[in-house]
């Protein structure tokens, strides 16, 4: 039997949007909320059952009993039902009440113990899974995660970016380092990728901003946290949106097209990207010529006998660099961040010159 895959992106050509509470709290709590997102066409909701906390003494979650509720929601709405499960128990249960989807949180999948225990339980179900990205900003655990799913066999995946945490406060609770989902589909392009905002932002305010940026970045979908009654809710009280705010929301975020349409927007693209060819091209030639000057100064120091590291000559170039980049408008930590790599490279040249024979 060919099951018609969830997660297929040629089925869903506007954002997917996935909402719900933080938590289930109560029959009514879940009822009110998913009733009010019907209204306004959502047909995925989300609900914690089983909550991983970082510090104990956090609500974790109601468990088991939550999901004869949810069960008792989906015979009374059109809709299917994501949890997030963190090991086979919590796998074998959800079975019982035909949960639909199921996703792995960030503190499970920095570990394939878990990820495989999870992946081994789900095997032949033909259920859909979600994958969040680990904690720690770690791509390869990332996709490891999603390479044991397809392993054994189960091809019906998402992946959910929702930030890495942070050492120190910052404005996001999890910080978007939106270089790495990028990375990711660059890997895995078929694979559906939805934006976390509430857990990224931490705050109801950001949420928007943060899920406009994922829509210019091309994302497939959305999962936005919601709850009849945020400031009362049991767990993220701060980042849930009402039904109603989430609808004021959607409706005032731009969705972006995904390519460029139509022959003269073609044709002009193409001439522009060839000019950024030459201009790379010339980038490229400009640092083969200071490698030449710096193997030359590799050279020299070697016949003197003198240190690799002049510290303040680097200093100076640390310095005058972003100045230099200013009246071209070049932003200073990318000159500060690319000045270091060269210096970093011509440090290895060097050395590899004075410790040749
Ligand atoms: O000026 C030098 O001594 C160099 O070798 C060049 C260079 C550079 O990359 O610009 C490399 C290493 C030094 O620490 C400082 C500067």
């Amino acid at each position: 039997m060919i099951l018609k895959k969830l997660f297929n992106k040629k089925n869903h050509k506007n954002p997917l949007i996935i909402s719900g509470p933080c938590s289930i709290e109560s029959p009514n709590q879940l009822e009110e909320t998913v009733s009010q997102l019907v209204d306004q066409g959502i047909e995925i909701i989300r609900g914690g059952v089983w909550k991983p906390r970082t510090r104990p003494g956090s609500f974790e979650g109601l468990g088991s009993i939550a999901l004869p509720w949810i069960q008792e929601v989906k015979s009374k709405y059109p809709v299917k039902f994501a949890i997030e499960v963190a090991s086979a128990e919590h796998v074998e249960e959800a079975l019982k009440y035909d949960i639909d989807i199921y996703w792995i949180g960030a503190r499970s999948t920095v570990n394939p113990f878990t990820v495989q225990e999870i992946a081994d339980s789900l095997k032949g179900t033909g259920k859909p899974v979600m994958i969040k990205n680990p904690v720690n900003a770690d791509l390869s655990l990332w996709m490891g995660a999603v390479e044991r799913f397809q392993k054994a066999g189960i091809t019906d995946l998402a992946v959910i970016h929702r930030g890495f945490s942070n050492f120190r406060d910052t404005i996001h609770r999890n910080s978007p380092l939106w270089q790495i989902p990028i990375e990711f589909r660059t890997h895995f392009p078929e694979i559906m990728m939805i934006n976390d905002p509430s857990h990224i932002s931490g705050k109801r305010e950001l949420v928007p901003l943060i899920a406009q940026k994922a829509l210019d970045l091309n994302f497939d979908g959305l999962m936005i946290e919601s709850h009849i009654d945020p400031d009362n809710a049991w767990s993220d009280a701060q980042q849930q949106l009402t039904p109603a705010d989430l609808k004021k929301m959607l409706s005032e975020l731009k969705t972006r097209k995904v390519k460029f349409e139509g022959q003269k927007m073609k044709s002009q693209l193409e001439e522009i990207r060839q000019q950024i060819d030459q201009a790379d091209h010339d980038l490229l030639e400009a640092l083969h010529r200071r490698f030449e000057l710096v193997e030359k100064i590799g050279e020299y120091k070697k016949l003197n006998n003198v240190a690799v590291l002049q510290l303040d000559r680097w200093k100076e170039i640390f310095e005058s660099r972003p100045e230099w980049g200013k009246p071209l408008r070049l932003n200073k930590d990318l000159i500060q961040e690319i000045f270091g790599l060269l210096h970093q490279e011509s440090i290895r040249k060097q050395t590899e010159i004075l410790d040749s024979e």
